[in-house]
């Protein structure tokens, strides 16, 4: 690839792609800008740490770039793309990974038939294992798929798919991992409690949820038959399995994901 892109935004999420796309030398560094409201410093030190270009003036970078990528939070997409709208060019590619944020809505705020994609990687882009959804906005084209896919592949699998299925994408995948946090920050408290020593504990569930992610990758088995594998009649996985379902872990579950769902829709909602 040898285009120019330009990150509109420099937070946790801008790093992660652009160490993925660094680190995959897809194209050169200084095809990379970046740009933010107003953290100079963290800027400089992007700049430094990926010999990228940090851009204080976002309308410049804009004028410099093929693709741009917007990595705001949500309520500042239409500030910012009402700072840069005629900046934009219709050949340029958006992409965005903002949550809850329409297609429609962005190239409705831009005023022009540019072409925009939408993107849910997760925090897992920090180690290359993101699992990324894509989908097109209307203006956006087979070629433009490519593209985005060309990028996100850098930073773990893609998938696309259809916009309308956006707001469900983030509630399992771009939240996902937080939940499997949750999860084992319980199991680290419970061990403890019993006795275990802390770093003992982690480093026992941390390579259980490495074993049972490679596991559910490689497998042909479902999860569920997975599961019932370890389940001896009566054994102790039995035990606590049975505590959950006494619990309704499984209806928590389904709820945590739609208000994730739902919440993701609310965002989008201020269009
Ligand atoms: N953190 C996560 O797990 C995921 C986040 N996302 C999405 O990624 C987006 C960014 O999230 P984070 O990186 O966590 O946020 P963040 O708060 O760390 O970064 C946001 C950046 O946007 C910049 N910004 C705000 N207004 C601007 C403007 N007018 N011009 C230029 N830059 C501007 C800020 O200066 C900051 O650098 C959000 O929309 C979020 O929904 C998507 C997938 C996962
Ligand atoms: O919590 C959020 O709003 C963002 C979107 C997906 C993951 N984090």
């Amino acid at each position: 690839m040898n285009k120019k892109i330009g990150f509109i935004g420099a937070g946790s999420m801008a790093e992660s792609v652009i160490a993925g796309i660094v680190n995959a030398e897809i194209l050169p560094t200084t095809n990379i800008m970046v740009t933010n409201k107003s953290n100079k410093k963290r800027l400089e030190k992007m700049e430094e740490d990926y010999n990228i270009r940090a851009i204080s003036d976002t309308k410049r970078m804009v004028d410099a770039c093929d693709i741009l990528i917007l990595a705001t939070k949500p309520h500042d997409v239409q500030a910012t793309i009402s700072s840069i709208k005629e900046h934009i060019r219709s050949e340029q590619l958006v992409i965005s990974v903002s949550a809850g944020i329409s297609t429609d809505y962005i190239s409705s705020l831009i005023g022009q038939d540019v072409s925009v994609i939408r993107a849910m990687p997760n925090t897992s882009a920090a180690v290359r294992q993101s699992a990324t959804a894509i989908a097109a906005g209307k203006y956006a084209d087979e070629t433009h798929i490519k593209e985005a896919e060309e990028l996100f592949s850098t930073i773990g699998p893609t998938t696309v798919v259809k916009e309308e299925d956006m707001h469900t994408v983030t509630g399992i995948s771009g939240s996902g991992p937080a939940y499997i946090y949750y999860l084992v920050e319980a199991m680290e408290k419970a061990a403890v409690e019993s006795g275990l020593a802390e770093e003992t504990a982690r480093k026992l569930i941390t390579q259980t949820v490495i074993g049972a992610g490679n596991m559910l990758k490689n497998s042909e088995e479902s999860a569920g038959e997975l599961r019932k594998k370890i389940m001896s009649p009566n054994g102790t996985t039995q035990a606590g399995i049975d505590t959950l379902k006494r619990h309704d872990f499984e209806k928590i579950i389904i709820e945590c994901v739609r208000s994730a769902r739902q919440r993701s829709m609310e965002l989008g909602e201020r269009e």
